[in-house]
């Protein structure tokens, strides 16, 4: 519902949050044969590209998800030239996030039932309470496979990241119908989120190692989150450029951009630098850090990125969600949605893994939160 009624606000004229009635929409807004057709393609698109099972100690990627977003962009381009309409994906928004949510639906119905069948090594902590709606919300079985075909780890990325890709480009697309050319804001809001996801895509082995890969279930939140949230939230800024042309000076914009370099910047060198050292502690990019020991044998940062907060990547991800919602202007809530949301994800994210890496480390946790006082923002929180 929350997907919808975004949708729906962002393309109405008042686009607020907070009007009443709320902007609803005629069932005939909802609906549109192309959508399944669309959705279904797409998913099949993507498992052309198919990942093998994964253990922990050995991957194997063939090929990797940046070259499915680059096999996808040649593929849109050659659409594009042959003049396929890609802005009507704009009036296609809504028939597509309901046919994502119903399959995502459908799919976890799927999960929940063949995890009866999962041996009891393959559930997850978490998602076996005994409370049906809580399992199938959370997720029985940790990693669901089909022969060595790895379910989860194909949704967290490739069909999601790349449709919000594609969307914000059917957007983009729309916004030259109606102007004759794309809006600064919009090119500003495309490349930004562009760039992030060809970096999740260029670095996919790196999730091997998130809580949701290691610790969560597989359940409604994580394919509903992967397959229709990501996509259809994420993407709220250019739907919202559409119908609300925003006037960006060039000095707006530099600033914008430099906000989002440096956020990418505390971003990738935090991520890169915890899982080169989790891969390689002996390597001449992480040799020299200092580290404290803890009882599992396993080290932990105390300088470097992991030295100045205890959670850099969050904070180079916030700057980045903030800098994306600026070209939107401050005229309006709603572009802010996916700052305001992140903001609350993260903080309960950190919160979690905090408590996670407590019961792993022990004493050795707590003196690390004597070395680096600050979670997110220095000095702040
Ligand atoms: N755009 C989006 O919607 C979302 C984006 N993200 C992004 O995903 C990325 C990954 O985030 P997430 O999976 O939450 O967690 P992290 O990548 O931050 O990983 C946390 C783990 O890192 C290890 N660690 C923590 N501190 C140290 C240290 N000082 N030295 C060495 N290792 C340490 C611990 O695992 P161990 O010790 O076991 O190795 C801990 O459990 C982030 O950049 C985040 O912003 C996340 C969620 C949603
Ligand atoms: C409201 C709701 C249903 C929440 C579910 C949470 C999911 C949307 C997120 C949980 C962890 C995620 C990650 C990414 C996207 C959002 C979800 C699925 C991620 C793929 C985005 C790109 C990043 O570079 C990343 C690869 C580090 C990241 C991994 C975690």
């Amino acid at each position: 519902m929350t997907v919808l009624f975004l949708i729906c606000v962002s393309q109405s004229p008042e686009a607020s949050v907070l009007q009443w009635p709320p902007p609803l929409p005629t069932t005939a807004r909802l609906w549109d044969l192309l959508a399944p057709v669309l959705v279904l393609g797409w998913i099949a698109v993507h498992l052309i590209s198919p990942v093998r099972a994964i253990t922990f100690t050995s991957v194997c990627f063939s090929p990797s998800g940046f070259h499915g977003l680059c096999i996808s962009g040649v593929l849109l381009m050659m659409l594009l030239g042959l003049g396929a309409p890609l802005g009507y994906l704009f009036e296609l928004l809504l028939p597509l996030a309901v046919c994502a949510i119903a399959l995502s639906f459908l799919f976890s119905v799927y999960l929940y039932m063949r995890s009866f069948w999962a041996p009891p090594d393959a559930l997850a902590l978490g998602g076996n309470t005994g409370s049906p709606l809580y399992d199938f919300f959370i997720g029985r079985e940790l990693n669901p496979r089909i022969g060595n075909f790895d379910l989860k780890y194909f949704c967290e990325l490739r069909p999601g990241l790349s449709g919000w890709v594609v969307i914000n480009l059917g957007m983009l697309m729309r916004e030259v119908e109606i102007r004759g050319s794309p809006s600064l804001s919009m090119i500003l809001v495309n490349s930004f989120q562009l760039l992030y996801v060809a970096d999740a895509l260029w670095n996919e082995e790196a999730i091997l190692t998130t809580m949701d890969i290691v610790h969560d279930g597989f359940g409604f939140m994580l394919v509903f989150g992967d397959l229709a949230w990501v996509p259809f939230t994420y993407s709220l800024q250019a739907a919202f450029l559409v119908m609300h042309p925003q006037a960006l000076s060039v000095l707006g914009a530099a600033i914008i951009v430099a906000l989002n370099g440096i956020g990418y910047y505390i971003f990738r060198k935090s991520n890169s630098q915890k899982n080169q050292f989790r891969q390689d502690p002996t390597h001449s990019s992480v040799a020299r850090l200092e580290t404290i020991g803890t009882a599992t044998g396993k080290r932990l940062l105390v300088s470097g990125w992991w030295g100045l907060v205890r959670h850099p990547n969050y904070l180079g991800d916030l700057l980045m969600a903030l800098a994306w919602s600026l070209p939107c202007g401050f005229s309006h809530l709603l572009p802010y949605f996916y700052v305001i949301y992140f903001t609350v994800l993260l903080i309960h994210r950190e919160a979690r893994d905090e408590r996670q890496c407590r019961a792993k480390y022990g004493l050795a946790w707590d003196t690390y939160c004597q070395h680096v006082p600050y979670r997110i923002f220095p000095y702040i929180y």
